[in-house]
């Protein structure tokens, strides 16, 4: 068997997803997750794109101790400079450098001859060569280029010290066969291509960014690029948890290693989600809520009989295990840290003890605490940050009747530690929260999307609210669980608001009162 490395790109390219914004933290806690999962690489962010990249790239790499942390960056020197500040302290520094080599980008975006592209990459991998060790270069829109230019570029950037060569479907415009053809011809025709890792990019703008990449690994790819749930730009990246189990599940015929830790892609896959506010389709391959639900009498039949006739993958195999659950409401300090470590949750004594209070609570309020609340109440804890004050709820209360105006009045505690008392009304009991909200935080808010969902089972599930809001200008998205979408809705919408205020951080001063 074959061993090819996987290459995680969810906090770069599955970040630049529009409506997605994640913090420090939350990147750092995807980061570990995705280290646990076994990827080989991580691409952490941009680091000259914004100090917030620069700062995630920079914590992760001090955090991350088995997977490769890697940073983008433009054929810049300022760029490549900036990566280098983010990453020289990893313990195996290495730069994604990119640049286009279509013909509509280099003479309509760049304004660069071919040549002058070629010199600039040859260049750029040179000086980044004098910091990293591992340079990766990347043939943006590789998939448009000429085949015959590539190449050449190519060979340039591997004598330039490349030490790996990325071919992206940068708009998802090529067809399995066409992609498969450009590595075949890539591998026949660079001399020296095979001392080099080859790596494989795939967008899903037609829907074949899985077939593309399976394409490209059965025509010499040795690396492969995606993200978790494919999110990213546009219509996503391929999605990393497919090519995994596709790889697994079809060996005989891909005969191929990823050293990804099957069992972890559903915590993985769930975290991903409840980070960046992004839905999973219940139809999604592998890790979608129906992907192992048998609906209709013949399937049901003949799973009964023997479950090879309707099951291919098995839920056990990613870590969605039916697990019973035995936590509950006489449940005590050690079972519950007992089942935090389990879910690989590694929390402060303090966290820990916080987690434990909510859970006591929603363990009087609800009859069945399924892990999925679990990971809510601890993912809370885990990126909880102390040090910036921020608002925080203390009640919210509202009216509703067909015949009444619906009203809102809601206490929260400004950063400033003054309890702030307000209440509005509004077209529905929804509106009348934003409204009393926004007379409380100072600021300008503006609600781009609202979305409410279960989470867990049966009728006394939790609420959750996920709210994509423009803060003082920042795009920034905000959730929070209850066992009322109500009051989830109006904890989201101050999550949102103080997520922002976290993320300028230092920056803002709160007066004092
Ligand atoms: C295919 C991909 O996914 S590529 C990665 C895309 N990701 C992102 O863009 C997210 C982060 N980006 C950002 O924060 C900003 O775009 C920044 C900070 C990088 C740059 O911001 P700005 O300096 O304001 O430039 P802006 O984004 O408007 O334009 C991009 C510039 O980079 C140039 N550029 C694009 N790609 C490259 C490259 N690989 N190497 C060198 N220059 C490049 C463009 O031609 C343009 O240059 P121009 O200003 O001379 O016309
Ligand atoms: C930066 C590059 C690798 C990219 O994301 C793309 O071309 O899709
Ligand atoms: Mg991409």
């Amino acid at each position: 068997m074959s061993q090819i490395d996987i290459f995680d790109t969810t906090l770069r390219d599955g970040e630049q997803s529009a409506g997605i914004n994640l913090n420090t933290a939350e990147k750092i806690e995807i980061a570990r997750q995705l280290e646990r999962l076994g990827v080989t690489i991580i691409e952490s962010g941009f680091p000259a794109s914004s100090p917030g990249d620069f700062d995630a790239v920079q914590r992760i790499a001090g955090t991350v101790k088995n997977s490769i942390v890697t940073g983008l960056a433009r054929s810049i020197q300022s760029d490549i400079d900036r990566t280098w500040e983010a990453l020289k302290g990893a313990e195996q520094p290495h730069i994604h450098i990119f640049l286009a080599t279509s013909p509509i980008h280099m003479e309509t975006k760049l304004f660069k001859t071919p040549e002058q592209v070629v010199e600039l990459a040859v260049e750029s991998v040179k000086y980044a060569r004098k910091f990293f060790p591992l340079v990766q270069w990347s043939a943006e829109d590789a998939s448009r280029s000429d085949p015959e230019f590539l190449a050449h570029i190519i060979r340039k950037v591997i004598e330039a010290g490349a030490t790996t060569i990325n071919l992206p479907d940068t708009v998802g415009y090529a067809t399995p066969h066409e992609y498969g053809a450009m590595f075949k011809y890539m591998t026949d025709n660079v001399a020296g291509i095979e001392k080099v890792k080859l790596s494989a990019h795939c967008h899903n703008d037609l829907g074949m960014a899985t077939a593309n990449t399976l394409a490209a690994i059965e025509n010499g790819a040795t690396q492969i690029e995606g993200t978790i749930n494919g999110i990213g730009e546009r219509a996503g990246n391929v999605a990393l948890e497919e090519i995994a189990v596709a790889l697994h599940i079809r060996k005989q015929i891909f005969n191929i290693e990823t050293g990804i830790k099957l069992n972890e892609i559903k915590r993985t896959s769930q975290l991903v989600s409840q980070l960046t506010g992004s839905l999973i389709q219940p139809n999604k391959a592998v890790v979608g809520k129906n992907a192992f639900a048998h609906e209709s009498g013949i399937h049901q039949d003949g799973m009964l009989k023997n479950p090879l006739t309707y099951e291919i993958i098995t839920p056990e195999l990613i870590g969605d295990a039916a697990t019973e659950l035995v936590l509950g409401k006489h449940s005590g300090r050690h079972a519950f840290k007992d089942r935090a470590v389990k879910m690989g949750f590694d929390l402060t004594e303090e966290k820990l003890n916080k987690a434990f209070v909510e859970f006591k609570k929603l363990a009087d309020s609800k009859k069945e605490i399924v892990e999925a609340d679990l990971y809510v109440l601890l993912t809370d804890q885990q990126i909880h940050d102390n040090e910036t004050p921020v608002y925080k709820l203390e009640s919210v209360q509202v009216q509703y009747g067909t015949a009444n105006i619906p009203t809102a009045t809601a206490s929260a505690y400004h950063p400033n530690g003054e309890l702030i008392n307000e209440a509005a009304t509004g077209a529905g009991s929804v509106e009348a929260i934003f409204n009393t909200l926004e007379r409380i935080v100072e600021g300008e808010v503006h609600i781009l999307d609202y979305r409410v969902t279960s989470i867990g089972k049966g009728r006394d599930a939790l609420g959750e609210a996920v709210i994509n809001m423009s803060y003082n200008g920042e795009t920034v998205t905000g959730r929070d669980v209850a066992q009322d979408v109500l009051e989830a809705t109006a904890k989201a919408y101050l999550n949102a608001v103080n997520r922002q205020i976290v993320q300028v951080g230092k920056k803002v001063r709160i007066p004092a009162i």
